[in-house]
């Protein structure tokens, strides 16, 4: 059978490290020689910190995710004495971070190219009860054809089908005040968890959509700050500018998403019907028909 085992590959470069996984690009010595990103996870460290909830669920998330080509694969799991295996798919070109960093900034073109993947996979995750909480550079990796691969869904909500009709996890039915059980990164992070303490909705994925739109084109996030505090701070008061030069239906669609208000941010509001489509529908993808030539492979300077 397919039972796998750490024998099964040829260990290459590390990928990426979190507090208890580390990402390592591996090959199967056996032919077809196929790559992947094999996270372990280090079954002492999850128990001392209690993180077995999010390892399951990352399992669990990336299961009910399987089959959208903008999702990390998951091919397997197995495990040992020490460790937990995820065999997840190998986007080769790396963090959509590194290229931003690389290329400065991109042009239009190329941002409403890769926004529009990433509006996909996260349409896909919504409808699947998935908030991702962390949506950021880091976590949007490229294939060796340029194409998004969302990845990172250890610390993505699963909504009960009860909860969709809102994307709000509901109220403790005891009226126990809600633990928030997770926060995400300070840059990427929506007000109303910083202020009210709230757990995510999809709102929050979409106020970490306009943080990604704006640094594919301004080159850096909207809010930074030397200490966690005065980043919270100008989150919450919503304290960012334009570059000079930032196209005018990017802004605006920018300024649509980075609404304080969760209810009243573009897709924010379920009522209004589907989010995602509430932001394909801006002008931002519907007044530049894209000329017949195929789509930019590789980002450039506007
Ligand atoms: N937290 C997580 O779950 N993290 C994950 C999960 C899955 C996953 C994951 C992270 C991946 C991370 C990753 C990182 C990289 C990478 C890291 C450093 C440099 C490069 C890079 O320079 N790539 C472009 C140039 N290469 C140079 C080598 C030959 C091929 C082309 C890629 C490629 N893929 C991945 O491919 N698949």
């Amino acid at each position: 059978g397919n039972r796998r085992s750490t024998e099964d590959f040829e260990f290459g470069e590390v990928l990426g490290e979190g507090s208890y996984s580390t990402v390592t690009h591996v090959t199967t010595v056996h032919p077809p020689y196929r790559q992947y990103a094999l996270k372990v996870l280090d079954k002492e460290h999850i128990k001392r910190e209690r993180k077995t909830k999010y390892v399951l669920i990352e399992r669990d998330t990336l299961k009910a995710l399987d089959g959208h080509p903008g999702i990390v694969k998951l091919w397997w799991t197995f495990q040992d004495e020490w460790s937990l295996y995820y065999v997840l798919e190998f986007a080769e070109n790396g963090e959509l971070l590194k290229w931003i960093k690389k290329y400065g900034s991109f042009d239009l073109r190329s941002a409403r190219y890769y926004l529009a993947q990433i509006l996909s996979a996260v349409g896909f995750m919504h409808d699947k009860g998935v908030i991702h909480r962390d949506l950021k550079p880091e976590n949007i990796l490229l294939d060796r054809n340029m194409r998004v691969k969302i990845t990172d869904f250890g610390t993505a909500k699963l909504l009960k089908k009860e909860e969709m009709a809102d994307g709000h996890p509901l109220d403790d039915p005891m009226g126990r005040p809600r633990t928030r059980s997770f926060v995400g990164t300070p840059e990427y992070v929506s007000p109303e968890i910083l202020s009210e303490g709230r757990e995510s909705s999809f709102s929050s994925d979409f106020w970490a959509l306009g943080c990604v739109l704006f640094q594919m084109l301004a080159g850096r996030p909207p809010f930074q700050a030397r200490t966690e505090y005065l980043m919270f701070q100008k989150i919450i008061n919503l304290q960012y500018e334009f570059p000079l030069g930032f196209p005018a239906d990017a802004k605006d669609l920018v300024e649509k998403l980075l609404v304080v208000d969760p209810k009243a941010r573009l897709g924010g509001d379920p009522a209004n019907g589907n989010g995602i489509e509430q932001v394909k529908n801006h002008p931002l993808f519907t007044s530049h028909i894209a000329p017949s030539s195929s789509p930019p492979v590789s980002p450039t300077r506007a």
